[in-house]
Protein backbone atom coordinates (compact mmCIF):
# COMPACT_ATOMS: atom_id res chain seq x y z
CA UNK A 1 0.00 0.00 0.00
CA UNK A 2 1.32 3.28 -0.91
CA UNK A 3 1.58 6.18 1.69
CA UNK A 4 -1.32 7.83 -0.44
CA UNK A 5 -4.04 6.01 -0.06
CA UNK A 6 -2.60 5.58 3.40
CA UNK A 7 -3.16 8.80 3.57
CA UNK A 8 -6.33 9.41 1.96
CA UNK A 9 -7.89 6.56 4.66
CA UNK A 10 -7.34 9.36 7.10
CA UNK A 11 -4.94 6.61 9.29
CA UNK A 12 -2.09 8.93 8.60
CA UNK A 13 1.28 7.59 7.48
CA UNK A 14 3.64 10.47 9.58
CA UNK A 15 4.88 8.70 12.68
CA UNK A 16 2.97 10.04 15.73
CA UNK A 17 2.64 8.24 19.46
CA UNK A 18 -1.21 7.46 18.54
CA UNK A 19 -0.12 5.49 15.92
CA UNK A 20 0.47 1.54 15.65
CA UNK A 21 4.06 1.63 14.98
CA UNK A 22 4.31 -0.01 11.67
CA UNK A 23 7.11 -1.14 9.76
CA UNK A 24 7.83 1.08 6.56
CA UNK A 25 7.52 -2.38 4.26
CA UNK A 26 4.61 -3.27 6.21
CA UNK A 27 2.19 -3.29 3.04
CA UNK A 28 4.76 -4.46 0.12
CA UNK A 29 3.46 -8.87 0.56
CA UNK A 30 0.24 -9.46 -0.28
CA UNK A 31 -1.94 -10.96 2.43
CA UNK A 32 -1.05 -14.72 0.70
CA UNK A 33 2.21 -13.91 0.82
CA UNK A 34 1.94 -12.99 4.72
CA UNK A 35 -0.06 -15.95 5.63
CA UNK A 36 2.35 -18.42 3.99
CA UNK A 37 5.77 -17.02 5.61
CA UNK A 38 3.98 -16.86 9.21
CA UNK A 39 2.68 -19.99 8.76
CA UNK A 40 6.43 -21.28 8.12
CA UNK A 41 7.61 -19.18 11.24
CA UNK A 42 4.28 -20.55 13.16
CA UNK A 43 5.70 -24.03 12.27
CA UNK A 44 8.92 -23.29 13.77
CA UNK A 45 7.48 -22.30 17.17
CA UNK A 46 5.25 -25.74 17.44
CA UNK A 47 8.60 -27.33 16.85
CA UNK A 48 10.22 -26.06 19.07
CA UNK A 49 7.31 -26.86 21.73
CA UNK A 50 8.19 -30.23 20.79
CA UNK A 51 5.25 -30.70 19.20
CA UNK A 52 4.56 -33.47 16.50
CA UNK A 53 3.58 -31.32 13.26
CA UNK A 54 2.35 -34.76 11.60
CA UNK A 55 -0.23 -34.93 13.92
CA UNK A 56 -3.75 -34.99 12.35
CA UNK A 57 -4.88 -32.29 14.44
CA UNK A 58 -1.80 -30.37 14.66
CA UNK A 59 -0.94 -30.17 11.10
CA UNK A 60 -3.29 -27.80 9.49
CA UNK A 61 -2.65 -25.22 13.07
CA UNK A 62 0.11 -23.66 11.58
CA UNK A 63 -2.22 -22.09 8.42
CA UNK A 64 -4.95 -21.69 10.82
CA UNK A 65 -3.00 -19.38 13.16
CA UNK A 66 -1.38 -17.66 10.06
CA UNK A 67 -4.71 -16.84 8.84
CA UNK A 68 -6.60 -15.87 11.63
CA UNK A 69 -3.71 -12.98 12.48
CA UNK A 70 -4.13 -11.53 8.80
CA UNK A 71 -7.59 -11.86 7.93
CA UNK A 72 -9.06 -12.16 11.40
CA UNK A 73 -7.24 -10.94 14.56
CA UNK A 74 -4.90 -8.02 12.91
CA UNK A 75 -6.95 -6.95 9.98
CA UNK A 76 -7.07 -3.79 11.00
CA UNK A 77 -3.70 -3.69 10.54
CA UNK A 78 -4.06 -2.57 7.01
CA UNK A 79 -5.95 0.41 6.01
CA UNK A 80 -7.65 -1.18 2.78
CA UNK A 81 -9.84 -2.72 5.65
CA UNK A 82 -10.68 0.26 6.60
CA UNK A 83 -14.59 0.50 6.81
CA UNK A 84 -16.31 3.12 4.71
CA UNK A 85 -17.54 5.62 7.18
CA UNK A 86 -21.45 6.65 5.61
CA UNK A 87 -21.66 10.36 6.91
CA UNK A 88 -25.05 12.06 6.32
CA UNK A 89 -26.53 15.96 6.24
CA UNK A 90 -28.09 16.01 10.23
CA UNK A 91 -31.20 17.58 7.64
CA UNK A 92 -33.48 17.02 10.71
CA UNK A 93 -31.67 19.10 12.91
CA UNK A 94 -31.49 16.49 15.53
CA UNK A 95 -29.10 18.18 18.27
CA UNK A 96 -28.72 16.64 21.19
CA UNK A 97 -25.86 13.75 22.46
CA UNK A 98 -26.46 10.75 20.34
CA UNK A 99 -25.14 7.33 23.15
CA UNK A 100 -24.37 3.48 21.07
CA UNK A 101 -23.35 2.01 23.97
CA UNK A 102 -21.73 -1.59 24.70
CA UNK A 103 -20.10 -2.18 21.55
CA UNK A 104 -18.33 -5.39 22.27
CA UNK A 105 -15.18 -5.81 20.91
CA UNK A 106 -12.73 -8.51 20.73
CA UNK A 107 -8.74 -7.00 20.99
CA UNK A 108 -5.09 -8.70 21.29
CA UNK A 109 -2.47 -7.40 23.79
CA UNK A 110 0.31 -5.98 21.93
CA UNK A 111 2.49 -6.98 25.20
CA UNK A 112 1.55 -10.92 25.07
CA UNK A 113 -0.88 -11.08 22.18
CA UNK A 114 -3.69 -12.39 24.45
CA UNK A 115 -7.01 -11.80 24.32
CA UNK A 116 -8.26 -8.12 25.25
CA UNK A 117 -12.10 -8.01 25.26
CA UNK A 118 -14.53 -5.63 26.17
CA UNK A 119 -17.28 -3.13 25.72
CA UNK A 120 -16.79 0.49 23.73
CA UNK A 121 -19.15 3.62 24.66
CA UNK A 122 -19.40 6.27 22.37
CA UNK A 123 -21.44 9.84 22.39
CA UNK A 124 -21.34 12.45 19.69
CA UNK A 125 -23.24 15.48 19.66
CA UNK A 126 -23.41 16.74 15.43
CA UNK A 127 -22.02 19.66 14.13
CA UNK A 128 -23.97 18.88 11.13
CA UNK A 129 -23.15 15.75 10.02
CA UNK A 130 -24.58 12.21 11.51
CA UNK A 131 -22.49 8.66 10.95
CA UNK A 132 -24.68 5.09 10.12
CA UNK A 133 -24.99 3.90 13.31
CA UNK A 134 -23.06 0.34 12.48
CA UNK A 135 -20.61 2.59 11.30
CA UNK A 136 -19.50 3.15 15.18
CA UNK A 137 -19.32 -0.46 15.37
CA UNK A 138 -17.26 -0.71 12.71
CA UNK A 139 -14.71 1.68 13.40
CA UNK A 140 -14.38 0.29 16.89
CA UNK A 141 -14.17 -3.08 15.39
CA UNK A 142 -11.29 -1.90 12.93
CA UNK A 143 -8.82 -0.29 15.27
CA UNK A 144 -9.46 -3.42 17.48
CA UNK A 145 -8.28 -5.54 15.23
CA UNK A 146 -4.43 -5.01 15.88
CA UNK A 147 -2.13 -5.47 18.39
CA UNK A 148 -3.03 -3.03 20.80
CA UNK A 149 -3.00 -1.21 23.92
CA UNK A 150 -6.21 0.31 25.49
CA UNK A 151 -5.29 3.26 25.96
CA UNK A 152 -3.98 4.05 22.24
CA UNK A 153 -7.29 2.54 20.84
CA UNK A 154 -9.12 4.71 22.61
CA UNK A 155 -8.24 7.50 21.10
CA UNK A 156 -7.67 6.28 17.65
CA UNK A 157 -11.32 5.34 18.03
CA UNK A 158 -11.61 8.77 19.32
CA UNK A 159 -9.65 10.57 16.93
CA UNK A 160 -11.65 8.82 13.89
CA UNK A 161 -14.99 9.79 14.78
CA UNK A 162 -13.77 13.52 15.46
CA UNK A 163 -12.24 13.99 12.10
CA UNK A 164 -15.49 11.72 10.28
CA UNK A 165 -17.92 13.69 11.95
CA UNK A 166 -16.02 16.91 11.58
CA UNK A 167 -16.85 17.98 15.60
CA UNK A 168 -14.83 17.95 18.65
CA UNK A 169 -17.99 16.85 20.38
CA UNK A 170 -17.35 13.09 20.71
CA UNK A 171 -16.36 10.72 23.90
CA UNK A 172 -15.53 7.41 23.88
CA UNK A 173 -14.96 5.12 27.24
CA UNK A 174 -13.30 1.96 26.52
CA UNK A 175 -14.45 -0.99 29.57
CA UNK A 176 -12.09 -4.50 28.76
CA UNK A 177 -10.95 -7.37 30.33
CA UNK A 178 -6.95 -8.21 29.54
CA UNK A 179 -6.13 -11.92 29.80
CA UNK A 180 -2.67 -11.14 30.33
CA UNK A 181 -3.72 -9.99 33.64
CA UNK A 182 -6.87 -12.45 34.01
CA UNK A 183 -5.43 -15.73 32.65
CA UNK A 184 -1.71 -15.53 33.46
CA UNK A 185 0.68 -13.14 35.54
CA UNK A 186 -0.85 -12.18 38.08
CA UNK A 187 -4.44 -13.71 37.28
CA UNK A 188 -6.89 -11.39 38.39
CA UNK A 189 -10.27 -12.48 37.38
CA UNK A 190 -11.96 -9.39 38.80
CA UNK A 191 -10.18 -6.35 37.41
CA UNK A 192 -11.04 -4.64 34.59
CA UNK A 193 -9.42 -1.40 33.06
CA UNK A 194 -11.30 1.88 31.80
CA UNK A 195 -10.38 4.90 29.74
CA UNK A 196 -11.94 7.77 28.38
CA UNK A 197 -11.22 10.62 26.22
CA UNK A 198 -13.44 13.38 25.01
CA UNK A 199 -13.50 16.79 23.91
CA UNK A 200 -16.05 19.96 22.93
CA UNK A 201 -19.00 20.13 24.62
CA UNK A 202 -18.26 16.71 26.99
CA UNK A 203 -15.65 18.95 28.54
CA UNK A 204 -18.78 20.10 30.88
CA UNK A 205 -18.93 17.66 33.73
CA UNK A 206 -23.00 17.83 33.11
CA UNK A 207 -22.81 16.98 29.86
CA UNK A 208 -20.44 13.90 30.65
CA UNK A 209 -22.45 13.14 33.22
CA UNK A 210 -25.72 12.88 30.96
CA UNK A 211 -23.75 10.71 28.64
CA UNK A 212 -22.77 8.33 31.60
CA UNK A 213 -26.46 7.95 32.52
CA UNK A 214 -27.39 7.38 28.89
CA UNK A 215 -24.33 4.90 28.85
CA UNK A 216 -25.61 2.86 31.66
CA UNK A 217 -29.02 3.63 32.29
CA UNK A 218 -29.87 1.03 35.42
N1 LIG B 1 -0.93 0.49 29.95
C1 LIG B 1 -1.26 -0.70 29.45
N2 LIG B 1 -0.59 -1.77 29.86
C2 LIG B 1 -0.95 -2.97 29.35
C3 LIG B 1 -2.00 -3.13 28.42
N3 LIG B 1 -2.10 -4.45 28.13
C4 LIG B 1 -1.16 -5.07 28.86
N4 LIG B 1 -0.46 -4.18 29.61
C5 LIG B 1 0.64 -4.37 30.57
O1 LIG B 1 1.88 -4.38 29.92
C6 LIG B 1 2.83 -4.75 30.93
C7 LIG B 1 4.01 -5.46 30.33
O2 LIG B 1 4.88 -5.59 31.41
P1 LIG B 1 6.17 -6.54 31.44
O3 LIG B 1 6.74 -6.48 32.83
O4 LIG B 1 7.07 -6.22 30.29
O5 LIG B 1 5.54 -7.97 31.13
P2 LIG B 1 5.33 -9.22 32.10
O6 LIG B 1 6.63 -9.61 32.71
O7 LIG B 1 4.62 -10.27 31.34
O8 LIG B 1 4.41 -8.60 33.25
P3 LIG B 1 3.25 -9.26 34.11
O9 LIG B 1 1.99 -9.19 33.30
O10 LIG B 1 3.18 -8.37 35.33
O11 LIG B 1 3.65 -10.68 34.43
C8 LIG B 1 2.03 -5.58 31.93
O12 LIG B 1 1.99 -4.86 33.14
C9 LIG B 1 0.64 -5.65 31.32
O13 LIG B 1 -0.40 -5.72 32.29
C10 LIG B 1 -2.68 -1.95 28.01
O14 LIG B 1 -3.62 -1.99 27.20
N5 LIG B 1 -2.28 -0.78 28.55
ZN1 LIG C 1 -0.80 -8.29 27.74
Amino acid sequence: MENKNFEEMGDSHQMTSLETPLRSDAFKKSDEEKIKAIQQHFSKIMEELGLDLTDDSLKGTPYRVAKMYVKELFMGLNPANKPKLSVFDNKYDYNKMLVESDITFNSSCEHHFLPIVGKAHVGYVSSGKVIGLSKINRVVDYYAKRPQVQERMSLQIFNELKEVLDTDNVIVVVEAEHLCVSSRGINDKTSKTTTIEYAGVFKDANTRNDFFKLMNPK
